[in-house]
């Protein structure tokens, strides 16, 4: 039976030696509860680091851990220090993660960080290899391990191979910074599905393949290596009942089962007074906005001064990535914050912000949450944000406000929320009055709205949403009527080809015998081309047909003094071997007048694009354009010729990259049919790139050999890679 591997950085247990003692903690985050149906399925299992140093144990100490690990159906990736500092501190929370979450100038790229983060994911690679077999599934978590997803498939192609960002996706201008983005996003490619938190941060992704790889995109369906990778977006939820359940527990609890915490900062007592308590939790990391939270809170009590002495900020800041120098500054700079406002605010009975730098265990997270009338979740930056949804979950009695960032991912599914800029001190003051104030029957409108949302898309919800759909995304099958050409398809077509009669080659010019130049007059035949046709023409059954869009000066200029059958205009004109060039059809090229400014206009507002004027058509070439605005130009393009050519004596022909104007009664089916007509051929073989190849594949008769260029949508019986392949491939057909 196939199994599931779950991979992500730290496992779902916390590891410690204590006095020489394993301690073995099962872990509580997110991650862990959520996934802990689809570990628990059959044999399942969790792939990722224990959380401890490697050359800090010994071969006893390590075997323990293998034991212990094996228990709790986990596998450890062994780390050294070395890879810690570089792997974890390093590439991962110096460069990864201030760049996702837009902290440019924190962002620091070294080679000895990037050399070990590939090396690291390829130790992830090695244990994961060796536990899989053919058909598994694997689901790699988070941006430690970016390159895993093609590493694995590159030794394990049969796996199915799920990834999930937990952070943020930023946008190309701030991803195209990083010296390894190319590497990055070929890694994350090697998966199925690419999941995000949600669909700003998969736009995101989807524009850098695009803009940086220079793949075609089709809506969420990236089409790569002869596979669909299917991107889309899964907000992760929380373990509702488990929060929602423990909040009624709490609610029954008496007063003197609460927590020492809470008896000491007096929180149950100050429905007494009136006071009221505003709740902060996260990690001391810098994404959180923690200052600015402080800081806007400072903000509301001048701005509202009747509220000094009757609200407190309970601020939990759970330590994190310390030694990372960002975060020890964070760290200051919060202390002294705090130690300021309340020296400049503080009265004998009242201190405005209780700041606690510490984790708590889960029974006294629950009493905050319960305790609190407010909790503000102000990140600058957040993948999602559990805490603004377990503050939600625990509010059993209908009562309580969530004040949050709209930069969190949270923010797109919690619209009930009071949702905030986290950089508007103003509008964080007024958002705070206003929880305050809020009427009970608001709040319990909103937290309701807010509940049932968060109650029914819950994690293993997540889970299973992401595993359902990436069943589906490893079973599409790219459409693909063409057949990859092989060694054994083309040693037969050279059979054939050595056997008596006429043989014919229809071949198309750009993307075919010529790659593409950014300025198409620049692709001229080079002196390997010219030889190898020259040879194959030398077998005197062999015709050479040189079918083009190009027009007839430019294919004059390159092949007239050469014996091929020339076709040009997209087959306008003909000129047999030995013969004179002949119209195919009447043409009129008097339009040109009125398209032409039509298309200049368009080329002179976007930048990139050019024109290429031919004798009886106008093309507009936008290869070197901006993929997105390419795509946005050549719809308001299409759509403005549509609406000037009225009659059917013109259409606008949807090139690779071209949109080319031209006589509706001229394309290179009927020129290829004229050919094969005029001469009965016994070995009929054609190979183009375009779209206006597709005429010639679709015209000629059955026996005929149709291969296309690129592994894309065609009618040809077979395609190959791309046009570096074809001079090879004329070679073996012909043996020359
Ligand atoms: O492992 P650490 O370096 O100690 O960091 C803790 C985790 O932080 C990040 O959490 C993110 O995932 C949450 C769940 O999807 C999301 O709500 C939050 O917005 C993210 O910041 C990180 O992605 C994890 O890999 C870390 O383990
Ligand atoms: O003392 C604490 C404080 C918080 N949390 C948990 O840490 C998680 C924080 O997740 P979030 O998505 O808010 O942010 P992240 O830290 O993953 O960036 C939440 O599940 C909190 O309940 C915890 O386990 N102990």
């Amino acid at each position: 039976m196939n199994k599931t591997i779950i991979v992500s950085n730290r496992l779902p247990v916390d590891l410690k030696y204590i006095d020489d003692e394993l301690v073995v903690k099962s872990s509580t985050g997110g991650l862990a509860t959520g996934m802990k149906s689809v570990h628990s399925e059959g044999n399942g299992i969790w792939v990722g680091w224990s959380g401890l140093a490697d050359e800090e144990m010994d071969e006893n100490q390590k075997n323990a851990v293998d034991t212990a690990l094996a228990k709790e159906k986990c596998v450890a990736v062994p780390l050294n220090n070395d890879d810690i500092e570089n792997y974890y501190y390093g590439f991962s929370n110096t460069a990864l993660w201030p760049l996702f979450h837009y902290f440019q100038a924190y962002t620091e790229f070294e080679l000895t960080h990037w050399d070990s983060y590939v090396e690291v994911n390829q130790k992830f690679a090695d244990v994961v290899l060796q536990q899989v077999n053919d058909g598994d599934t694997v689901w790699v978590h988070d941006y430690q391990l970016l390159l895993l997803p093609e590493m694995l498939r590159a030794k394990n192609p049969t796996l199915t191979i799920g990834f999930f960002l937990h952070i943020p996706y930023p946008s190309y201008e701030l991803f195209r910074t990083c010296p390894w983005r190319d590497e990055l996003l070929q890694g994350m490619l090697g998966a199925d599905l690419i999941g995000f938190h949600t669909y700003d941060y998969a736009r995101h992704f989807i524009s850098c393949v695009s803009r940086i790889k220079g793949i075609e995109i089709n809506f969420n369906e990236i089409s790569y290596a002869n596979r669909i990778i299917k991107v889309d977006s899964f907000p992760m939820g929380i373990d509702y009942d488990r929060y929602h359940n423990a909040a009624l527990e709490h609610d029954q609890s008496s007063e003197e089962s609460k927590t020492d915490l809470m008896k000491s900062i007096d929180f149950h007592n100050k429905s007494n007074d009136g006071s009221k308590l505003i709740l902060s939790i996260d990690r001391m990391d810098y994404t959180k906005g923690i200052p600015n939270r402080i800081k806007s809170f400072e903000y509301f009590l001048n701005k509202y001064p009747e509220y000094k002495e009757k609200v407190r900020l309970v601020m939990l800041a759970v330590p994190s990535r310390e030694n990372v120098a960002q975060y020890q500054l964070l760290k200051r700079e919060t202390d002294e914050l705090v130690g300021r406002i309340n020296g400049d605010l503080s009265t004998i009975s009242w201190t405005p912000i209780w700041y606690f730098y510490r984790s708590l265990p889960f029974g006294e997270l629950i009493d905050l949450y319960v305790s609190s009338d407010v909790a503000m979740v102000t990140p600058v930056r957040d993948g999602m944000n559990l805490v603004a949804k377990e503050y939600v979950a625990t509010r059993t009695k209908g009562d309580g406000v969530l004040i949050l960032s709209e930069m969190a991912g949270a923010a797109k599914e919690m619209l009930e929320a009071l949702i905030v800029n986290p950089n508007n001190f103003d509008q964080i003051a007024d958002s705070i009055k206003e929880a305050l104030e809020m009427p009970a029957d608001e709040q319990k409108t909103r937290l309701d709205a807010l509940q049932k949302r968060i109650s029914r898309y819950d994690v293993e919800r997540w889970a299973s949403e992401f595993l359902k759909a990436l069943k589906v995304a490893k079973d599409i099958v790219p459409v693909q009527v063409a057949q990859k050409l092989d060694a054994a398809t083309i040693g037969k077509f050279a059979t054939h080809y050595k056997k008596e009669g006429k043989k014919l080659f229809l071949l198309d010019y750009d993307g075919t015998l010529a790659g593409f130049k950014n300025n198409p007059s620049d692709a001229i035949p080079t002196q390997e081309l010219y030889d190898l046709l020259d040879k194959i023409n030398e077998n005197k059954d062999t015709e050479i047909a040189i079918i083009s869009g190009r027009d007839r000066e430019t294919l004059e200029r390159w092949f007239g003094h050469k014996p091929y059958t020339l076709v040009t205009d997209h087959g306008a004109w003909l000129r047999k071997v030995g013969g004179e060039w002949g119209m195919l059809d009447q043409m009129k090229k008097s339009w040109k007048e009125n398209i032409r400014p039509v298309i200049e206009s368009f080329t002179d507002s976007t930048p990139g694009s050019l024109i290429e004027e031919k004798e009886y058509s106008l093309a507009w070439h936008y290869r070197k354009v901006d993929p997105h605005m390419a795509a946005l130009r050549t719809m308001e393009l299409k759509h403005v010729l549509k609406s000037l050519l009225t009659n059917n004596a013109l259409s606008v022909l949807d090139g690779n990259k071209v949109l080319e104007v031209k006589n509706s009664n001229v394309n290179k089916g009927r020129a290829a049919t004229r050919i094969v007509s005029e001469t009965e051929y016994d070995f009929i073989f054609s190979i183009g790139d375009d779209w206006t190849d597709e005429f010639m594949f679709e015209e000629l008769p059955d026996s005929a050999y149709t291969v296309k260029v690129g592994n894309v949508k065609t009618v040809a019986n077979y395609y190959i890679k791309d046009s570096s392949e074809v001079l090879d491939l004329l070679r073996s057909v012909t043996g020359v």
